[in-house]
């Protein structure tokens, strides 16, 4: 696939700092660097500086997205995950870090704190009209079809042999818990 052609701009507090980039010739995101050092807290935020501003393509979008590793080993991630940059936007990129881990998290010039990922933008136009359409879902959300109740015990025929754990038999702690 032809990659789209996204002009950047270089900011005063960028210099010297690498640009957007792919690290691998498979990965979909390209890593984004900070472009100033800082310490976030656990339990706060950030909107962390990159040093360049871009012109996204009309019809194209970049979404700003965490790091897993940085995710997994700190509990850091971006807060507004996936960070949305219009393509009218020309003011510095930001990456909002969010803590969620528990020991204070330092940033330092240069490095890796989030990845870009170009989409294509879908518009939409509503058209408001008096009632929808029937489904068999109908209003029903936010779980509904989760296995809750005695009644959505599965038959006796379709339980699991002995022995074999169910997913849904497990009860299921974040760590701390
Ligand atoms: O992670 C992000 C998210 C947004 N932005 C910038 C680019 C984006 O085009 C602009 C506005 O973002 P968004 O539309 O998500 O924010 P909003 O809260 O709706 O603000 P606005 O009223 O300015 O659109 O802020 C970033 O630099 N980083």
């Amino acid at each position: 696939m032809t990659p789209i052609e996204i002009a950047i701009q270089r900011l005063p507090n960028g210099g010297g700092l690498p640009l957007p980039a792919y690290a691998s010739d498979g990965a979909a995101g390209m890593d984004v660097v900070a472009a100033e050092t800082l310490t976030i807290r656990p339990g706060t935020r950030h909107a962390v500086a990159t040093g360049f501003a871009i012109a996204i393509p009309a019809g194209y979008e970049v979404q700003v997205r965490p790091r897993s590793g940085l995710a997994l080993k700190h509990g850091i991630t971006c807060l507004n995950t996936p960070g949305t940059i219009d393509s009218d936007y020309r003011g510095e990129v930001k990456v909002i870090l969010a803590n969620l881990g528990d020991d204070n998290f330092e940033i330092r010039r240069g490095d890796r704190i989030a990845q870009l990922v170009p989409a294509p933008v879908q518009r939409a136009a509503f058209v408001e009209i008096a009632s929808l359409d029937e489904t068999a879902r109908g209003a029903g959300g936010f779980g509904s079809t989760g296995v809750t109740s005695e009644a959505a015990e599965p038959a006796e025929d379709e339980a699991e042999p002995a022995g074999v754990a169910s997913l849904s038999a497990m009860p299921l702690r974040r760590p701390g818990e």
